[in-house]
């Protein structure tokens, strides 16, 4: 379970340009659930994530993975218990090192091991078969530098990286907005999978409200700093995308902008 108890965060606190993202946000996630965030810009969806990762400490607030309270735990002492996959292909993974180096990286993450000890034992087979796994051929490429993979081949093996230790959460940034429509579905599809097989407890955030409605077990809705839908179950599933703008507009009693979410 993760679990958020009235988090705040106040950047600026005392300043003229104080400005509150998170108001009293409480947050519950059962093991195993994959949670989608959407939210129009400036809501506090990065704020949320950055809160889960450690980059952001609450102003207050108490934030529990598992049965371990990280409130004030730094990002690198999180990195065994949550993984990330980024917007943009080229900040999850190094571009200079090889695909294979890039994986035994993420699997010593968090841990006191040299790159030649991880990639010395038969882990080498492990991770051409969790390549094998993207069907993209790349169990062929392991010694190509990452940087010479397309964006989509990236974020593909960005995911494996992610998924490649036990953590305890999966936390997605938009990880398929930077990609064409096609990549972005495929990406979509092997990240429902992953997290289907592997019973992953995830957290993603998009501003596509057919991604949100269409992956998951439950949506959240953020505006200014705060919860204002949360659906899952039958609720969720007889929702369409008009009802959410509908809802949304109920609940704020504002009108959305056609650029703040994407309808599609
Ligand atoms: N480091 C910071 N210092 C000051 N204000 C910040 C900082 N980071 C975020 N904010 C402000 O906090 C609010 C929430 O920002 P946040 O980035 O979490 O929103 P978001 O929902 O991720 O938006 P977007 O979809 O545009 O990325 C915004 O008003 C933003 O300007």
């Amino acid at each position: 379970m993760i679990s958020l108890k009235d988090i705040e965060v106040v950047f600026g606190k005392g300043t003229p340009l104080e400005k509150r993202a998170l108001n009293g946000i409480n947050l519950e996630i059962e093991d195993g659930s994959f949670v989608t965030v959407i939210g129009s810009n400036g809501a506090g969806k990065s704020t949320l994530l950055g809160i889960l990762t450690g980059d952001i400490a609450p102003t207050t607030g108490k934030v529990m993975i598992g049965t371990t309270d990280v409130t004030r735990k730094p990002t690198v002492h999180r990195a065994e218990i949550v993984a990330r996959v980024f917007q943009d292909p080229l900040a999850g993974s190094c571009g200079t090192l090889t695909i294979e180096e890039n994986l035994a990286l993420a699997e010593r993450r968090g841990k006191r091991r040299g790159l030649a000890m991880a990639l010395s034992s038969n882990r080498r087979e492990m991770f051409r078969e969790r390549i094998a796994e993207l069907n993209l051929g790349l169990e062929d490429r392991l010694g190509d530098r990452m940087d010479m993979l397309s964006g989509g081949q990236r974020q593909a093996v960005s995911l494996v990286m992610a998924t490649l230790t036990g953590s305890q959460m999966l936390l997605l940034d938009e990880h398929t907005a930077a990609l064409d429509p096609g990549m972005a579905e495929f990406v979509m599809k092997l990240t429902d999978r992953f997290v289907e097989e592997r019973k992953l407890t995830t957290m993603m955030v998009t501003h596509s409200m057919r991604q949100a409605l269409d992956f998951g077990h439950r949506t959240i809705m953020l505006h200014a700093g705060e919860i204002v839908l949360d659906v899952s179950g039958d609720e969720r599933k007889g929702l369409q995308i008009e009802d959410l703008i509908n809802m949304f507009r109920q609940i704020r009693g504002q009108t959305l902008d056609d650029d703040e979410l994407l309808i599609g």
